[in-house]
């Protein structure tokens, strides 16, 4: 579902950030990516969503082939692959209802189904009743939970999270990855990015070292037989 063969990507100013990288995942896996600042985490990620287009190797995604998707495709494909950020990117004039609403509106969706959608995910991360207020209004972690809840309104197949943890204190931690696992119990494939090597070491997912660009481990679930 998401096959990445000897993709590099060196930007303009030629720091080689992801340097000829493999990786295989199928749909429904969860997989955390750990490395160092600077190993090239957010760039092998940003390359998913097509924030970032890789220089060279082959990505393919689902239906889509990231070296050859026109532009006019990469709307149908930022559908597929959701995205939630360590800083939460809520737009501050809008309520949550509509931040929500908004991240749908791209979709052909009659109103009614709209408003259906909006609470359904707002169900699913447990802030129905918060749905009239603004971002500034809510914790940090009430902030991540509308992100989440926004990343999934168009169901995408991938949710990518980048440090989704990285603003959160541990109890908040733990409740969001109680929403990723929920959301990938659902059958939707999570990649996160995390320093937190904690929760990766207590709620147990395949792993993918980043060094350098590289993969320099691969650890399957099952796995796990020392400390990250
Ligand atoms: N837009 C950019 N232009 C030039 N170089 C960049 C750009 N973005 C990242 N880099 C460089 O690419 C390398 C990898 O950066 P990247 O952000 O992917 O690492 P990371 O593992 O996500 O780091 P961190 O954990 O600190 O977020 C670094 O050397 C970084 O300076």
């Amino acid at each position: 579902m998401i096959e990445m063969v000897n993709v590099s990507k060196v930007y303009k100013n030629g720091v080689t950030a992801v340097n000829k990288l493999s990786v295989k995942i199928e749909q429904g896996e969860f997989v955390y990516i750990v490395g160092p600042s600077g190993a090239g985490k957010s760039t092998f990620i940003k390359m998913l969503y097509r924030e970032e287009k890789a220089s060279e190797g082959s990505i393919k995604i689902g239906k889509f082939d990231l070296m050859k998707i026109k532009e006019r495709e990469v709307p149908m494909l930022r559908r597929y692959v959701g995205v939630v950020f360590q800083d939460f990117k809520l737009l501050p004039k809008l309520t949550v209802y509509e931040n929500i609403a908004y991240a749908m509106e791209v979709v052909e969706k009659t109103p009614k189904q709209i408003e259906k959608r909006v609470f359904e995910v707002l169900d699913l991360v447990k802030l129905k009743h918060k749905a009239r207020m603004f971002p500034t209004e809510l914790s940090g972690g009430e902030q991540q939970r509308i992100a989440i809840a926004r990343a999934i309104v168009n169901m995408p197949g991938i949710l990518i999270a980048d440090e989704p943890t990285g603003n959160l204190d541990p109890d908040t931690s733990l409740e969001i990855m109680d929403i990723l696992d929920e959301i990938n119990s659902q059958g939707t494939t999570i990649l996160m990015a995390t320093h937190n090597s904690q929760i990766v070491n207590d709620i147990k997912h395949r792993v993918l070292a980043v060094e350098n660009g590289r993969i320099v481990r691969d650890q399957q679930e099952g796995e796990y037989g020392y400390e990250i």
